[in-house]
């Protein structure tokens, strides 16, 4: 049986969907029974709960510019002051509360510091005479200096208000926002220290073939290195889901059997498995899986045209195929959206239309997802950016992979293209590393925290 990609794309969907153990609302299911994450453990995370601002932003008046706090009675009508000479009152610095302003003195005031009572305006350092503050030295060799304004200054000017970002008690997030750097820094402005997520999605991911050895073992004549494992498990952790890394399998069907039915009831959401679903001799999958509730089937696409899918014990199953490609290719068009669909993460891929820079052909029966390398459009008149194809349609291409940052969509019935003509891509180059807490705990700027007992 051969099915479309929309159609195995709406099977992993349904798989995850109404057949995990995955909560569909997990909004009251915290990690750790309602315990919270501090900010940074959090990153890559989704927000369990709707939050409220306990504080506005800004928390209270402030400048917006080093500059004279002027008193509100200085400046005329539409903020005439007919360059009025001002006494210098003290200098307000950031992180004190001011005195308020007298009528006829200016106060030297930094960015961020806290705007004093009868401010009517700021006025930046540069538009005043003197146009720099005056020293230490300036203050105690004369008891009476002066300032001389512009002949308007804006009422209001440069003064950030109190809750003109978000005032205190507004939804700051909402519930199932993932969290990035602009999130948990917006909840550290709110003086947040911890956030409810909800819980990850988690996938028993296990590599199987006689031919593979671990990386980092000495190779062995007729073997590789296992590419898959960790080419899926940095797919998945970047996705925001959890891994447990089942060791390396061989291809007996009976060991593997007793594996996955060993996992089947430790509470993941997932298993999946790359290598032996197609037509070889010693597909150890699809023996091992042999009249069970797992189904081996083809999807109209090259490369990952071989798939499986189905349950084990209850827990859903998928089965990508070996080739490393094919294995990337087959979590980006099924897998990946459908955690966007079910866990609210990750973020969808960035689709964009670029011109070819070549000609090229797809065997018109598949979707083919070949690999390439976007360049945006270079000047403002041009209306879309260009592709590069990297590397071949090969599916064991795996350098090729890693020297692109898009992948080249040829759908079904497309035939020949010629240079110029436009594709759809999706860019996957804005994949980020797992969330990590990097300064060694030996390094000088180290301090305890998450990562860094
Ligand atoms: N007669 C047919 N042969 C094949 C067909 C077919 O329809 N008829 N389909 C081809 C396609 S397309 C693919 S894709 C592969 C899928 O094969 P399997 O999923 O059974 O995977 P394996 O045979 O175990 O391995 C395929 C390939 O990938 C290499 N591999 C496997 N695991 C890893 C790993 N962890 N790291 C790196 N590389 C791995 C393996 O050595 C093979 O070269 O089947 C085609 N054959
Ligand atoms: O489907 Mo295979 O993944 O074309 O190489």
């Amino acid at each position: 049986m051969i099915r479309s990609v929309e159609e195995h794309q709406q099977a992993v969907l349904g798989l995850l969907r109404y057949s995990s153990s995955y909560p569909a609302d997990s909004r009251t299911d915290l990690d750790g029974g309602g315990t919270e994450l501090p900010l940074a453990a959090a990153r890559g995370r989704v927000l369990a709960v709707d939050l409220q601002a306990p504080v506005s932003l800004p928390p209270f008046d402030n400048s917006q510019m080093d500059g004279y706090a002027v008193h509100v009675d200085d400046l005329g009508p539409a903020g005439g002051t007919s360059g009025r000479t001002l006494r210098v009152g003290a200098p307000i610095p950031a992180g004190i509360e001011p005195p308020d302003l007298v009528q006829g003195s200016a106060a030297p005031i930094m960015t961020g510091a806290m705007i004093p009572g009868n401010t009517g305006a700021i006025v930046p350092i540069e538009r005043v005479t003197p146009a720099q503050f005056y020293s230490a030295a300036d203050y105690e060799a004369d008891a009476e200096l002066t300032v001389d304004l512009p002949d308007t200054v804006e009422p209001g000017a440069y003064i950030r208000r109190a809750g003109s970002d978000i005032p205190a008690g507004a939804t700051a997030l909402a519930a199932g926002t993932l969290l990035g750097p602009a999130q948990l820094g917006l909840l550290a402005a709110c003086g947040i220290a911890a956030v409810p997520v909800r819980r990850q999605f988690t996938v028993l991911l296990l590599t199987t073939g006689d031919e593979v050895q671990e990386p980092g073992s000495t190779p062995q004549p007729g073997k590789i290195f296992d590419a898959n494992t960790t080419l899926l498990e940095t797919a998945l952790l970047d996705a925001g889901a959890a891994v447990i890394r089942h060791r390396l399998m061989d291809d007996n069907p009976t060991l593997l059997r007793e594996a996955l039915a060993a996992v089947a009831d430790s509470g993941i959401h997932l298993i999946l498995t790359t290598g032996g679903i197609s037509q070889g001799a010693y597909e150890v999958v699809k023996q091992a899986l042999a009249n069970s509730s797992v189904e081996f089937l083809s999807v109209a696409m090259q490369p990952g045209g071989p798939q499986a899918l189905g349950t084990i014990g209850g827990v859903p199953f998928l089965g990508f195929p070996g080739n490393p490609v094919s294995a990337l290719v087959s979590f980006e068009m099924f897998l990946r959206p459908a955690l966007t669909a079910v866990a609210g993460v990750p973020h969808p891929r960035v689709v964009l239309t670029a011109a070819l820079e070549e000609e090229v052909s797809s065997p018109e029966a598949k979707h083919q997802v070949r690999r390439g390398w976007y360049t945006p459009r270079a000047a403002a008149g041009e209306p879309v950016g260009t592709v590069r194809l990297v590397g071949g349609p090969g599916s064991h291409l795996i350098h090729a992979l890693a020297e692109s940052n898009v992948l080249v969509h040829l759908p079904t019935g497309t035939g020949s293209l010629a240079a110029g003509d436009l594709v759809s891509v999706w860019l996957v180059d804005g994949m980020h590393g797992a969330p990590s807490f990097g300064i060694p705990a030996a390094h000088p700027l180290a301090v305890a925290g998450p990562g860094n007992p």
